[in-house]
């Protein structure tokens, strides 16, 4: 007999699920997985069922029917909400959510699943019109191309724009009308494979380690100096793969970034790749996502949230850059792609691959204790030579834009020979302050704890924390005087120096101010690669994955801050940065080196990574972590609180820091005012929890969260979980 009753995950910010009954007409069709309509209060809400069962503690009389059942068959498939009810214990986090985070919007909105119908087009009549067309060159072609068969719409729009259509439309030459759709799930039958290098030893090594994981379950830190060919060793490894039907599913930080990497993918293999990143439409995004479903994709690459792509046939999950912060959640739910997949490939059976030149220390922890496989790449592929890496002491040196003169120097030696030169700065806009000289007074932003940036081409001042802007003052709104003056550099300002320090050469910023817009930061890369410019600078956009060839020198302007942060992560996040900017130089013929201006050439992590490389500087940081007591070797939740009234999100925070007084083994540090204390009006306080095992912070938290929800001031304060926190600020 079908069960009457069904629980429902709905969006919404309850840790609980939600008991409907089912009227008889839906019984058959409302299966876990699938989504359905409900009431919620006075509003409509699209949820998907998990469980049915026979009875329920809310009285039958009280319980509400569901409206609708969506689909004809799940959105999620038994498999996959096991992952997410994982996840909700993981995190902590309300399970509806999280069932709505891991679908694409359109479906979170109730629109239809399945892809129906296609749009086609196709001509009208017997005769031929063609002749009529002459003075129509574009509806002729148009016309000539439907004359020999249908043709979809999605195919011909790429190449003719809509007027064409319309003037055939009207008279009467052409229609449009919807076919049924049937995906073409056979496409590896015929591959169409390009041509791939021989790998080398360390590369076969790593290529054959992997493939021995065919359909079973092992995670493999591929651990290869930037331009060693990680990229190589994924192509050959799924290879095989597709070749017997099973799709991959690739995690890239950004692909606005990495088109060169798509390229190869679809080049090698003869395949169109399935994208999915932030600037596509709700309906590119479900289209990928039904086509990965149906498994018409072979191979599928996207940014974080495509962890949650299904697949029909899964082989393999790799995660490029397996270090980068971008894979974290910073808001809502706080997921890590990284770890949601791993859990994910377990649960699929399946291999997991994460490979970076500079593996997170929780990654390189597991392959050093044996936990995932490990395989080094420490040559760099083909003909390129590893990069020089140097330290410019500045201590008592005139700086111009930021450059020492011997570095101005240099860099114009590289100019003269014919290359293109790389600048690193981590702030964008022209300066991060602007002071008056008179009185002293510095324009700080009213609702953050931080000064207004400075953007001079766009004349204002903005706030980088809550992107509050206003006009450049005229003068000091405090004394009234006129002398108001830039403190410290921007990219804008760097730009504007080196045109003029080198003004032979054209320069190109590239930061998110420069390459708004969707095609704007393609073409840039396009001139870059294309030689049109040959000084680049830019924010960390450019240190990641880029292959430009023609860079031989790369300068990174000023690493001092990030020497000197509170934040325990800021050594390995540091020693990341300056590993992969540095990878970007010298990738191809000529040979390339790394210059960082520093006041600080003896501190013993620049000294670590530069004489012994990254590999050797993690390890040792590895050993500080465990010797502190730090994560990867404990374990820590952090609770976090904001308030307009300081005092509110401060004592909501100690009343929580009470909840696990009595809790065995929970290490609790605070309440602390956060990095950044202040942030768009709100006074933010973060409490720590550490805990040697990770289930010791999932028992904590399932024993105290319900009594911190009941707490006076939790519903005064807006305040969150986050579990395995990456960034305190
Ligand atoms: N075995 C090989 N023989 C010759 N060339 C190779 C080989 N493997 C890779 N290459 C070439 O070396 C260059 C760098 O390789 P690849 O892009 O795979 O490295 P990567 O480690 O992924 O780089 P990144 O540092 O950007 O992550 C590419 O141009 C690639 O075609
Ligand atoms: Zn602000």
């Amino acid at each position: 007999m079908t069960k009457p009753i069904a629980q429902i995950a709905l969006p919404v910010p309850m840790r609980r699920l939600f008991d409907y009954s089912l009227p008889e007409p839906l019984r058959a069709s409302a299966l876990p997985g699938v989504r359905v309509q409900v009431p919620f209060g006075s509003r409509r809400l699209v949820g998907i069922v998990v469980t049915l069962k026979s009875e329920s503690d809310v009285p039958t009389s009280k319980l509400r029917n569901i409206t609708e059942v969506l689909d004809s068959e799940p959105v999620l498939h038994a498999l996959h909400q096991k992952w997410l009810h994982w996840a909700s214990q993981y995190y902590q986090h309300p399970i509806g959510e999280i069932y709505q985070a891991a679908l694409p919007v359109s479906l979170r909105k109730g629109l239809p699943a399945e892809q129906q119908h296609i749009k086609m087009w196709r001509t009208l009549g017997d005769e031929d019109a063609a002749e009529s067309l002459k003075r129509a060159p574009r509806q002729k072609a148009l016309y000539q191309l439907l004359k020999q068969q249908p043709l979809t719409d999605a195919a011909l729009k790429q190449e003719f724009s809509p007027q064409v259509f319309k003037g055939l439309e009207e008279k009467s030459l052409i229609e449009c009308y919807q076919s049924d759709y049937e995906p073409d799930t056979q496409w590896f039958k015929h591959l169409d494979m390009g041509p791939a290098p021989r790998p080398n030893v360390e590369q076969s090594l790593a290529i054959s380690g992997i493939n021995q994981l065919y359909q079973q379950f092992g995670c493999v830190l591929l651990e290869g100096v930037t331009g060693s060919g990680k990229t190589e060793v994924y192509l050959q490894c799924i290879e095989p793969l597709l070749k017997s039907g099973h799709q991959v599913l690739i995690l890239v930080p950004e692909i606005g970034l990495t088109p060169q990497t798509v390229q190869r993918f679809e080049r090698r293999f003869g395949l169109p790749v399935g994208l999915l990143h932030s600037g596509l439409t709700d309906n590119e995004r479900l289209s990928v996502w039904q086509k990965a479903r149906s498994g018409e994709l072979g191979i599928i690459i996207g940014t974080r949230s495509a962890i949650f792509t299904p697949l029909a046939r899964p082989g393999m999950i790799i995660v490029d850059e397996e270090h980068d912060h971008s894979y974290k959640q910073q808001d809502g739910w706080r997921y890590h792609a990284r770890d949601m997949a791993v859990v994910r490939a377990s649960l699929e059976n399946i291999p997991l691959v994460l490979g970076s030149a500079t593996p997170s220390l929780e990654s390189l922890n597991n392959a050093l204790t044996g936990k995932y496989r490990h395989y080094l790449l420490k040559q760099r592929a083909g003909n390129a030579e590893p990069v020089k890496q140097q330290m410019l002491d500045v201590k008592d040196q005139p700086l111009k834009y930021g450059l020492a003169a011997g570095m101005q120097d240099k860099i114009a030696q590289h100019l003269q020979r014919g290359q293109q030169v790389m600048l690193f700065i981590n702030r964008r806009g022209y300066a991060p302050a602007l002071i008056c000289h008179h009185c002293g007074h510095v324009e700080m932003c009213q609702r953050c704890d931080t000064s207004f940036t400075l953007h001079r081409r766009q004349n204002k001042l903005q706030c980088h924390h809550c992107g509050d802007a206003k006009p450049l003052p005229r003068a000091c709104p405090s004394c009234q005087q006129p002398q108001l003056t830039p403190v410290g550099l921007g990219t804008e300002q760097l730009e504007q120096g080196l045109t003029e320090l080198f003004p032979e050469y054209r320069a190109v910023r590239i930061d998110s101010d420069a390459t708004r817009g969707k095609q704007k930061l393609h073409q840039l890369l396009e001139d870059i690669q294309q030689g049109d410019y040959q000084l680049l600078i830019g924010t960390q956009i450019l240190a990641k994955g880029h292959h430009f060839p023609n860079v031989s020198l790369v300068v990174i302007v000023d690493v001092d801050a990030a020497l000197f942060s509170a934040d325990y992560r800021a050594a390995e996040k540091l020693a990341q940065l300056i590993t992969q900017v540095s990878g970007r130089a010298g990738r191809a013929h000529v040979a390339g080196e790394l210059w960082l201006q520093t006041h600080n050439p003896s501190h013993p992590l620049l000294q670590d990574l530069l004489n012994n490389g990254y590999q050797h500087f993690a390890r040792y940081a590895l050993s500080e972590r465990q010797f502190a007591n730090l994560p990867p070797f404990s374990h820590q939740a952090l609770v976090r609180a904001e308030s307009h009234d300081p005092r509110q999100a401060f004592e909501f925070l100690s009343q929580a820091r009470t909840c696990f007084a009595d809790t065995d083994g929970v290490l609790l540090t605070g309440p602390l005012p956060a990095l950044v204390e202040k942030r768009q009006g709100r006074f933010r306080f973060q409490l720590l929890l550490q805990t040697a095992k990770r289930t010791g912070i999932q028992q904590a938290l399932n024993r105290r969260l319900p009594q911190m929800e009941s707490l006076s001031l939790a519903p005064k304060v807006r305040w969150s979980v986050d579990i395995d926190p990456q960034d305190f600020s």
